[in-house]
């Protein structure tokens, strides 16, 4: 596989030639008569980090729900590593959704288990593992993330919210997947939580070759982290391409969002620190 320089850290091109790992194409969803999504397709390549962004309401998290298969679609096609997921029975659905991982918005940890409890939780449903095995691989997982061991007996509510996410990215991680689904992971993180959770996510790219698909609010995320950037609009994937891509797009949302005055003083300081 191609690579070049992104970032400061190596990085898979975007584009033509590349491993796509999830295709959407042609993808429509509706609720009654309100549709959201109208033929929307989109390519993520394997090893990339994908921020997803657009205005509020335009369907990031529909999309994101529809991809995993927990909201249906009226037509167009979803693979995962080249495989149709309507093509699929439950026993080969299973071994997909084993190479997925996914953090959505509000952390989801269940509030009764501890953090290492939480981690276990995919591996239970999907594996069978004895008990040391399991502890084994959740202290892995716990610490690959940056969280210290006394953190793995802690219930979330003895938490920082920076904790809780990570915790929960250890959980998507349970079972070593390809690609890893992020719904917001830096909401509700002050500015220097936030910059370490997506240092540490570039961290796992870099390290463990995951592919991650992030829908972010978050222009500090973009301007950092992100290789590709996809914008929804008007019910489809508006434009894709780099942070500098985005600086030359006219759409009036793209251009307020990334053109605006936060944008330009996190642009200077990306530039100032480069
Ligand atoms: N289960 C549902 N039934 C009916 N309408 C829904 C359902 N889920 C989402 N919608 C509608 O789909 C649209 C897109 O919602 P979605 O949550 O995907 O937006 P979003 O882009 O993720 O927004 P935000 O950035 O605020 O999280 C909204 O109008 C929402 O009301």
């Amino acid at each position: 596989m191609e690579i070049h320089q992104a970032n400061g850290q190596f990085a898979p091109l975007a584009g033509e030639g590349r491993d796509v790992v999830l295709s959407v194409r042609d993808v429509t969803v509706a609720f009654g008569d309100h549709v959201v999504l109208d033929k929307l397709s989109l390519d993520v390549y394997r090893g990339e980090i994908l921020g997803f962004v657009g205005a509020s309401g335009t369907g990031k998290s529909v999309l994101l729900r529809t991809v995993l298969g927990l909201t249906p679609k009226r037509s167009g096609t979803v693979s995962i590593f080249g495989v149709d997921l309507d093509h699929l029975d439950d026993r080969e659905r299973m071994v997909v959704d084993m190479r997925l991982g996914v953090l959505f918005q509000h952390g989801a940890l269940f509030s009764a288990l501890t953090v290492k409890e939480n981690v276990q939780v995919p591996m239970r449903e999907y594996l069978d593992l004895p008990k040391k095995l399991m502890d084994e691989l959740a202290m892995l997982k716990i610490e690959l993330v940056g969280l210290s061991a006394d953190a793995a007996d802690k219930f979330p509510s003895e938490l920082s919210g920076g904790m809780i996410k990570r915790a929960a990215l250890a959980r998507a991680l349970a079972l070593d997947p390809d690609i890893v689904f992020l719904d917001e992971p830096t909401s509700g993180l002050d500015p220097i939580g936030a910059a370490d959770f997506d240092e540490l996510v570039a961290k796992l790219r870099d390290t463990m070759g995951l592919t991650v698909y992030m829908v972010t609010h978050d222009l500090d995320s973009l301007f950092s982290v992100c290789d590709r950037i996809a914008v929804l609009g008007q019910k489809k994937v508006l434009v894709d391409g780099t942070i500098e891509d985005m600086m030359q797009v006219e759409d009036p949302w793209v251009k307020s969002y990334f053109r605006g005055k936060r944008a330009r003083q996190i642009d200077l300081q990306a530039r100032q620190g480069a």
